[in-house]
């Protein structure tokens, strides 16, 4: 259970402070959440990042405000993150540079970071929130015919996603790449490929748009990744060439109206995502937790679940919700291609006293990619994995996560029954990838 902990909300942050101020907040002994900089951490990016931040006033009532959001019974320091612009295109010009240096370096720090929604956006998210409100809102019946046999989209019900052995209480749409029965994939069984069974159009239509377009920024936030870390255009990007991306649209209950088949207070237990790029939207009633990374929390999600690690423990941060602005965490992908230079962000969702409405986008690689550690990181990248590495075949561990995660599910049964997990290590399946880019 949760344990019950007195609310802690020291409200720290640069946002509002002048470049020069910010400057030194990041610089000089403790950080933006009262740490100091990880070693071997490049000054010169934290700079950068700071400096790039979009100013907002006035701090004091908007971190108030904000920071009462926090669910119930949870202690956490308030994030008072940066907001980035993103440019419409990314071309490699030294403004590029520049902004791929400072989401580096926010992300080395903070584990996450925020960037703003365009007019667009703004108003996709909006339609997606109605289209999702209305569909959590039908009848069970209505929302548990949506369910494949062959994918793992649809709907998954509070209580059923399993999280560290335990349940949740969230209650899901997931959309994964939608594919009719006469593809050739999905005729030739793999695993987890098959329809997305959607409800109707009024669900498909504004989610399949809002997708779309995060797929771009998730594209641009790639390659601005590739220009901050110095490596090779396309180093990362090589492997999202039709990308398994995928979309979790998500409710969470109010904590004093649930089913009681979940674990109390808690929205999601703890965890990594799997692949590059975690891009998030959320409403105005707030729930979410990240750790910054840190490295004597070392995990390896791929290698040892990661799920559960360091819940109920002290260090989380609260990431208010903040009007406007999409949150982009890292994936397990990321943090293995660059060697733990980038980790994986580990987070967790509080339930609370208002229902929660939520969508987070997986910007990832093929199915198909085998991925290899890059050569090298500028700012020091530790060695340790290598050129040498067998790799690691996405689509095998996108299975694995999703088996471990619904393991009654039909689809999990199907998988098994007909032996589908087999095919993952031929041939077929691992059509992209090869030598790794420096
Ligand atoms: O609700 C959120 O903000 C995050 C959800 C999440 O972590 C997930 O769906 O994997
Ligand atoms: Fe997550």
């Amino acid at each position: 259970m949760q344990s019950i902990l007195p609310r802690s909300i020291p409200v720290l942050g640069r946002q509002g402070l002048s470049g020069k101020a910010m400057l030194s907040t990041v610089t000089h002994g403790p950080g933006l959440f009262g740490m100091a900089m990880p070693p071997g951490f490049n000054a010169k990016t934290a700079q950068l990042a700071t400096l790039k931040s979009r100013e907002r006033g006035p701090p004091s009532s908007i971190d108030g405000r904000l920071a009462k959001t926090m669910p119930p019974g949870f202690k956490a320091q308030v994030a008072n993150l940066d907001t980035f612009k993103l440019p419409e295109r990314v071309t490699g010009t030294a403004g590029d540079v520049k902004l791929g240096q400072a989401l580096v370096g926010a992300w080395r720090q903070d584990g996450i970071v925020q960037i703003a929604m365009s007019d667009k956006h703004i108003s996709l998210w909006q339609d997606a929130k109605l289209a999702s409100r209305r569909f959590f809102r039908k009848q069970h019946s209505e929302k548990a015919v949506c369910v494949d046999s062959q994918s793992y989209a649809g709907y998954i019900a509070s209580g059923e996603e399993v999280t560290d052995g335990i349940a949740d209480y969230s209650e899901i749409f997931t959309i994964t790449k939608d594919l009719d029965l006469s593809d050739p994939r999905v005729r030739a069984k793999w695993p987890c490929h098959g329809p997305c069974p959607w409800p109707d159009v009024d669900m498909k239509e504004p989610m399949v748009r809002y997708n779309e377009s995060l797929g771009a920024e998730g594209e641009k936030l790639l390659q601005l990744a590739e220009l901050g870390l110095e490596v090779s255009p396309g180093s990362l990007t090589r492997y999202t060439r039709d990308g398994w991306h995928h979309t979790r649209v998500l409710r969470f209950p109010p904590r004093n109206a649930t089913n009681g088949k979940g674990k109390e207070g808690r929205g999601i237990g703890s965890h990594t995502d799997y692949g590059l790029l975690v891009i998030s939207a959320q409403d105005d009633v707030g729930g979410l937790f990240v750790r910054r990374p840190d490295q004597r929390e070392r995990f390896a999600n791929w290698e040892k679940s990661a799920a559960g690690l360091k819940e109920d423990d002290d260090g989380w941060i609260y990431i208010p919700p903040v009007e406007g602005v999409h949150t982009v965490i890292l994936g397990d992908m990321m943090q293995y291609l660059t060697n733990d230079f980038l980790t994986a962000t580990p987070h967790k969702v509080g339930l609370n006293t208002r229902e929660r409405f939520a969508l987070a986008y997986f910007h990832e690689p093929s199915f198909q990619a085998v991925l290899k550690p890059l050569d090298k990181v500028s700012g020091g990248m530790r060695l340790g994995r290598g050129k040498e590495q067998e790799g690691i075949h996405y689509g095998t561990h996108f299975t694995n996560m999703f088996m471990r995660n619904y393991p009654d599910r039909v689809t999990t049964k199907r998988l098994i029954a007909e032996d589908r997990y087999r095919l993952l290590s031929t041939p077929e399946m691992r059509t992209l990838g090869a030598a790794p880019a420096s």
